[in-house]
Formats: C-alpha cells, sequence, structure tokens
C-alpha cells in the first residue's frame, strides 16, 4: 500500500436524484433530500461494509461497481491502490428510478478522488460518471445538485446549474417492484415521430425556462411528455392515471421518476394539501394491486459533499453512527 494516502479516510454523502422531469428525456435531473453516504480508505485488504436495508445483494468484492469506479480514478491519475476498505450507508432503494446507479458511480469517484488529493477535475468526474452511467441527467444531479441540465454527444457532457425555487416540493410513490432502467430503456422505440420530438422539444424547453423564472403554474403543462412516458406505462400500472389526473389532487405536475417505477409528483409547499395528493398515488397503485412507500422530498441544493480525516484516530464511531443525526430513513 503507498504510505501517502494511508491515514486518509474520505466520507462523501451524495444526493439521489430524478431523471427527466417528464420530457427532458436523458438531459434534466433534480437532486433529491435522499441521500447515501461512501467512505473509503486505503487498505491493506479489499473489504466491504454495508449498512441499511437498500444494500442487499450488492457483491461485496473487486466486482463491485464502486471499487471498479474508483480504480478508474486511479487508472487516470496514474496511481496504484488496489486494496480499499469501502463503506456505505444508503437510504435511496435500488432499481426504482431515483439514481441509486449514478449516486454510487459519483460518491466513488469523488471518494477516490478525494482519497489521492484530488488530481481530476469536477468537470473531468461529471465526463467519467455520465460516460459510466451512459447519459448525464442523473449523475449531472447527484454531482452538482440542484436542478441540472445537459447535453452529451458521447463525448462530451455540457451542464447549466439551476437553484430550485424554495416553495418546490416533490412527493415520490415508490412502488415495491423494481424496473432495472436497461429494461425500461428495452421498451423505446429506435425512431419517434417528427411531430413528437417537436412537441418534446418545446416542453421541455417550456419547463426549463419556467424552473429558471420560478413559474411555478407553468410546470403541469411544460412537464407533457410523448418520447418515453408513453412507451413505458405497460411496465408501470396506474402511471397514466396517475401522469393525467395528478393536478386535480393539487400537484403541479407529475412524471415517471427516471427510467420509474417511482412516480414523482411535483408540488408548491405553500398550497398542497398533502394528504390528498398523498392518498391519490397510492390508490391509484394500489388499485393496479401495486404497494408503494410514499416521501415528501425536498431538491436537494447541495451535490456530493467530501468529508476528508486525515490521520484518523483508531475507534472512531462506524459510518451508520457517525450520520445517525442526518439520515432520515
Ligand atoms: N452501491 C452500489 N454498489 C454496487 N452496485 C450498485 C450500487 N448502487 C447501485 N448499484 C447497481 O445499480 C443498479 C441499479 O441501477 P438502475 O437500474 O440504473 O436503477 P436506479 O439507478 O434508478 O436505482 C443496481 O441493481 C446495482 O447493480
Ligand atoms: N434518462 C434515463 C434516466 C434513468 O434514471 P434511473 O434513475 O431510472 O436510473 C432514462 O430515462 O432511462
Amino acid at each position: 500500500m503507498s504510505s501517502e494516502w494511508k491515514n486518509r479516510k474520505v466520507t462523501v454523502k451524495v444526493p439521489a436524484s430524478t431523471a427527466n422531469l417528464g420530457p427532458g428525456f436523458d438531459t434534466l435531473g433534480m437532486a433529491l433530500s435522499l441521500y447515501a453516504w461512501i467512505e473509503m480508505s486505503a487498505s491493506d485488504e479489499t473489504s466491504f461494509r454495508f449498512y441499511g436495508g437498500n444494500m442487499e445483494g450488492l457483491p461485496k468484492d473487486k466486482t463491485n461497481l464502486l471499487y471498479k469506479v474508483a480504480q478508474k480514478v486511479f487508472d487516470e491519475a496514474g496511481v496504484s491502490l488496489p486494496e480499499l476498505d469501502i463503506a456505505m450507508y444508503s437510504e435511496i432503494p435500488l432499481t426504482r428510478g431515483l439514481g441509486s446507479s449514478a449516486a454510487a458511480i459519483v460518491g466513488s469517484l469523488a471518494a477516490a478522488n478525494a482519497l489521492i488529493g484530488g488530481p481530476l477535475t469536477d468537470d473531468r468526474l461529471f465526463q467519467i460518471a455520465t460516460e459510466l452511467e451512459g447519459h448525464p441527467d442523473n449523475v449531472g444531479a447527484s454531482m452538482f445538485g440542484g436542478i441540472v441540465v445537459s447535453a452529451w454527444d458521447g463525448q462530451r457532457a455540457d451542464y447549466v446549474r439551476l437553484e430550485p425555487h424554495s416553495r418546490l416540493e416533490t412527493l415520490v410513490a415508490i412502488p415495491s417492484f423494481q424496473l432495472a432502467t436497461k429494461q425500461a430503456r428495452h421498451a423505446l422505440p429506435k425512431e419517434v415521430p417528427m411531430a413528437d420530438a417537436v412537441f418534446n422539444v418545446g416542453r421541455s424547453s417550456l419547463l426549463v425556462a419556467a424552473l429558471a423564472a420560478g413559474q411555478l403554474e407553468l410546470i403541469g403543462s411544460a412537464m407533457r411528455d410523448r418520447l418515453h412516458q408513453p412507451y413505458r406505462a405497460a411496465l408501470i400500472p396506474g402511471m397514466s392515471a396517475i401522469l393525467e389526473r395528478a393536478a386535480e389532487f393539487g400537484a403541479l405536475g407529475a412524471a415517471l421518476s427516471g427510467a420509474g417505477p417511482t412516480l414523482i409528483a411535483f408540488a408548491d409547499a405553500d398550497s398542497a394539501d398533502k394528504t390528498r395528493l398523498e392518498r391519490f398515488l397510492t390508490d391509484t397503485l394500489g388499485a393496479e394491486g401495486i404497494e408503494a412507500e410514499t416521501i415528501w422530498l425536498k431538491p436537494a441544493a447541495a451535490g456530493a459533499e467530501l468529508t476528508i480525516e486525515d490521520n484518523r484516530e483508531d475507534g472512531q464511531p462506524s459510518l451508520p453512527d457517525r450520520i445517525k443525526g442526518e439520515a432520515c430513513r
């Protein structure tokens, strides 16, 4: 083990994300107040400690995404650090459309880079994250926080970060079943009608402008989509009814969160009847035989946040004990 990094421990707090926001397929993402914490240090032997109920089934060896992503940073920086101690606690449910893979990628990139003194820029980390995830929307939100508008041409991703409106809140309904992003992308057609493409350019542009200008009343009409949600509807029974009728129950707008199956409703914190909206979402999914957990989340203004400890003494509290005051689930 290189002695240079031996006594350093890095902890990264990364927010979950909701991608697409309706029409902004592979382009728009918003960070949410649900978090994962990743702790990384150099070690004599690679080991993993996973905490919480959202890590079940993940590999605890060098095939793990967290380990592979960290090695990518070391390779690019020309550093050899083959053995790592990795701990993770996550509130983000796996494979539900809330960006668990993006949070894992961003968290591991940021931790690995900080562990070796930060040789890679944030922009470079964003480029690597986009390439690994295959689209920039979730990783941009998890990395930079707020609302991130991004475009990737397969070579380079550019982005602009917007500050979320202070009254914006979201209600997520997380179904009990998992839906892999890969599977939900498989449901999409290779080509779409020109009229649908034009429809989405209009809606997505309007949505970005409305979010930037704080015109929350435009969100409902701006969140409509013809590029991906209609094709994914069959995978999430109840989705179409929720998207069509959420406004009647006080939502500003509603969308499939990422590739699903989570559904997300946007609301104005000052005027929403929270119980009524929650009941609409759970009842609509329940009528299709789908159990769902509902959680109110705020947009998260901060992206990945690092804590670096050098010469850490033995006997420090473990990861779950250290974050007890912050974690909500
Ligand atoms: N901490 C982690 N360690 C290893 N793999 C992870 C971790 N978090 C997520 N993943 C991988 O990402 C997959 C989920 O990604 P995806 O299907 O894109 O859904 P989402 O990102 O919306 O939760 C998991 O099944 C798992 O393979
Ligand atoms: N733009 C992607 C977003 C996938 O998000 P995830 O949180 O479901 O991984 C898509 O719609 O496929």
